[in-house]
């Protein structure tokens, strides 16, 4: 039995889109949700649930096997290597010092001689064909988005050429994630994954059950438990739609605790991230949006790479001291 827990779907606080219902009617509720909260689920997305499932349970089978074969996928730990490999717990910490306990895969390569095929045949295939379906959805969420604020339609998409196309020139990012159950009462120096807001033009979520997304709504200091809708997928706005719309979308802050219930924490928690990035030579320019503005980072206009390294760089300074 679940146990009942206070979340901001149990609330119906949660904005729902269901994007079976037009373009336009998706891009005035996108507007109204990133603005006002820097989040949504969404529903009617078109990504089946057991491609998901699938792409956990491949990646179940590689958190299993021996250290050493994980260690040969491993992502550098050079600060400004590729983000392409695995990710073991505790080698990222948002905060610099609380552990993480997780395993994540970050994909930004799709060939087969960049990720774990030899060891989970299919793999590479399977990946390959996901990633297309999230392209697809993260183009019609990019022409939306584009409506929403008045642009053409093609604004966003035509600078989102090489979305896990080529990883040369785009931070697009797929990421696997397993945060292994937590057992015993002692779990209060571990989180699941610290506090932070993306770098990217906005994420896309799926999770497997509750398991301890909070978010920390605009303008409030208080973390709120998000809940979980099957099947459904959370899109949250990234640091660089914010500054591109000079802050009428907001980055959302958000983590993943250890939960308190004992029968949530002692579940695994699988999810999968897609963070949608700009061309790395894209410029984000809040004026060609019409937007006045004088936060850019910097005081200029900056092109993604630059911007998503600053952020980064902020983020993760303990990694490069
Ligand atoms: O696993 C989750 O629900 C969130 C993961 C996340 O926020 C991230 O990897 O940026
Ligand atoms: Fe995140």
């Amino acid at each position: 039995m679940e146990s009942e827990i206070e979340t901001l779907l149990s609330q119906n606080a949660v904005p729902i889109i269901n994007l079976g219902k037009g373009i336009e009617d998706v891009a005035k509720n996108l507007r109204k949700a990133l603005s006002e909260k820097g989040y949504a689920l969404l529903i009617n997305h078109g990504i089946s649930n057991e491609k998901i499932q699938t792409a956990w349970k491949y990646f179940d089978d590689f958190v299993e096997l021996p250290d050493e074969v994980k260690l040969a996928y491993e992502r550098s730990k050079a600060p400004d290597a590729e983000n392409h490999g695995y990710v073991s717990p505790g080698m990222e910490r948002f905060d610099g010092r609380t552990p993480e306990l997780r395993h994540a895969y970050n994909i930004c390569k799709l060939q087969d001689k960049f990720l774990p095929e030899q060891q989970l045949p299919g793999f590479t295939s399977h990946i390959n064909a996901l990633v297309g379906d999230f392209n697809e959805l993260g183009r019609f969420i990019l022409r939306a988005l584009a409506i929403s604020v008045g642009a053409p339609p093609s604004f966003f998409t035509d600078k989102h050429s090489y979305m896990l196309s080529d990883d040369r020139f785009s931070l697009t990012t797929l990421r696997l994630l397993y945060y292994p159950p937590v057992e015993g009462e002692d779990h209060g120096s571990c989180i699941r994954c610290g506090a932070h807001a993306d770098y990217c033009t906005f994420t896309l979520l799926a999770q497997d059950s509750e398991g301890g997304l909070e978010v920390k709504l605009r303008g409030s200091e208080r973390w709120e438990r998000v809940g979980h809708l099957p099947g459904a997928l959370f899109i949250n706005c990234g640091e660089t739609m914010a500054i591109w719309t000079d802050q009428l979308y907001h980055a959302l802050q958000h983590r993943v605790v250890v939960p308190d219930q004992v029968d949530t924490r002692l579940r695994g928690r699988h999810s999968i991230a897609y963070f949608c990035h700009p061309d790395n030579s894209a410029l984000i320019d809040p004026k060609e949006l019409d937007f006045t503005t004088n936060q850019s980072i910097n005081g200029g206009t900056h092109n993604a790479y630059d911007i998503a390294m600053a952020l980064a760089k902020g983020a993760y300074a303990h990694n490069y001291s």
